[in-house]
């Protein structure tokens, strides 16, 4: 193995995130010794990673189940936490027994929650494949599931045990699911670590993915990443710098009671997104588009300049992520957005910025002033 970056999670169950490469043989080495079972939870696009680590594992005298989930966000519903509790139970697993969910952010968020609702909780490893789920999904403990009326509706504070970030597997993934992990990057860049900003404006030829723009999934796959070596040199460093965000802001509030929310920076309106467009769009890109409608939501606040604004459009399309999104769908969005975590009773809350690198809470804003970011965001054009 070679490991590149260790950074600590100093929350009340400490917990290490490690960035390397080959480092398989390292995650069946750190399933505790009271362990006798594993389940593997993880989908098909993944299934030689599964087989490789399912060796590994018994090599270590551990009994192992898989449990291969519907892929991505088909992946996090109540039908499939139930499969996930019908194998732990038919393979007798204990609390002394370990999850492993190994996979994009969807399978990371489904294990965790399997692990924090199985006997009211057992341990989780986490994998994670994708750059999104290796900078964000993967650390920080939230876990859950979405229902039929909204995105993530379900869950748990689950930390994992330890987080292992292989780089190398990055090559198999298709450019624009880099692209799509790189918003969030760039958001812990907008709310904490500017340098994150300047690394990823030096590199946008580098990083960029022309086939991201639609944001959707229905675009097919795109070329994979296939990565070079001076990529994957600013990528271990984008990684190193935003999961130290993650870990930062985790460490200080847990659960969410005021500072964590600054990690939910355009997720209000790029979950609404999601929700709309029936989880057809990846993450990373609805949450593109939700960063820029909040850029243009805190200049109409007064609170950000209007080359601010113009900062987030360049960096996230010069990335080739979506930064507009159709107008007349409104009502579809409003209703998602007062279904975000944020909101307390009828009082919608976004995370804004007050310049870069300071985000601050905009409470209850006139919907009109919401309404004129939407208008700020909107594409006119037809579909
Ligand atoms: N819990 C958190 O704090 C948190 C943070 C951010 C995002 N999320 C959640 O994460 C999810 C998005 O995660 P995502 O962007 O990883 O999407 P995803 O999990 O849907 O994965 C995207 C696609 O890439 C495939 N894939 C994964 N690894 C691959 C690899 N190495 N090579 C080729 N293909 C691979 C997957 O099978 C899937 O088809 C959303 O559900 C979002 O809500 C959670
Ligand atoms: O870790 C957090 O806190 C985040 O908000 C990170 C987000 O990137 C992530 O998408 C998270 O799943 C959103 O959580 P939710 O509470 O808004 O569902
Ligand atoms: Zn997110």
């Amino acid at each position: 193995m070679t490991v590149s970056r260790e950074i600590p999670v100093a929350t009340s169950s400490p917990y290490t995130v490690t960035v390397g490469q080959d480092l398989l043989p390292d995650v069946a080495a750190s399933v505790p010794e009271s362990a006798a079972r594993v389940l593997v939870v993880s989908a098909a696009p993944l299934r030689s990673q599964v087989d490789a680590l399912h060796r590994l594992l018994e090599e270590r005298g551990l009994t192992v189940v898989v449990a291969e989930v519907p892929d991505a966000e088909a992946g996090k519903t109540a039908e499939v936490l139930a499969f996930c509790w019908q194998v732990l139970g038919k393979s007798d697993f204990t609390r002394s027994d370990i999850v492993i969910g190994l996979g994009g952010g969807a399978v990371t968020d489904l294990a965790g929650f399997v692990a924090a609702t199985w006997l009211r909780g057992v341990g989780v490893i986490q994998v994670p494949t994708t750059l999104l789920a290796m900078v964000d999904a993967a650390v920080g403990g939230k876990t859950g599931i979405n229902t039929t009326e909204g995105k993530n509706l379900v869950g748990a504070f689950h930390e994992p045990l330890s987080v292992w970030c292989d780089t190398r597997v990055l090559d198999a993934l298709p450019r624009h699911d880099i692209v799509a992990g790189l918003a969030e990057v760039v958001k812990c860049g907008f709310i904490k670590d500017e340098e994150i900003l300047r690394i990823v404006e030096d590199n946008l030829a580098l990083l960029r993915a022309d086939d991201a723009q639609t944001g959707s999934r229905a675009d097919g796959h795109g070329s994979t990443a296939g990565l070079d070596e001076e990529a994957r040199t600013v990528l271990t460093e984008l990684i190193g710098r935003a999961v130290q965000v993650k870990a930062d802001v985790v460490a200080a509030d847990l659960k969410e009671s005021f500072l964590r929310e600054i990690l939910n920076y355009g997720h209000t309106f790029g979950h609404a997104i999601e929700y709309t467009e029936r989880y057809q769009w990846r993450h990373g890109a609805a949450v593109s588009v939700g960063m820029v409608f909040a850029a243009e939501l805190a200049h109409l606040a007064g609170r950000l300049s209007e080359d601010e604004v113009e900062r987030h459009r360049a960096i996230l399309s010069g990335l080739g992520l979506p930064v507009s999104y159709p107008g007349h769908r409104w009502d579809a969005l409003l209703t998602a957005m007062r279904r975000d975590k944020k909101t307390r009773g009828d009082l919608l809350r976004f995370v804004i910025l007050a310049g870069i690198g300071n985000p601050v809470r905009l409470e209850g804003p006139d919907p009109a002033l919401v309404q004129a970011a939407y208008a700020a965001i909107s594409d006119h054009s037809p579909a």
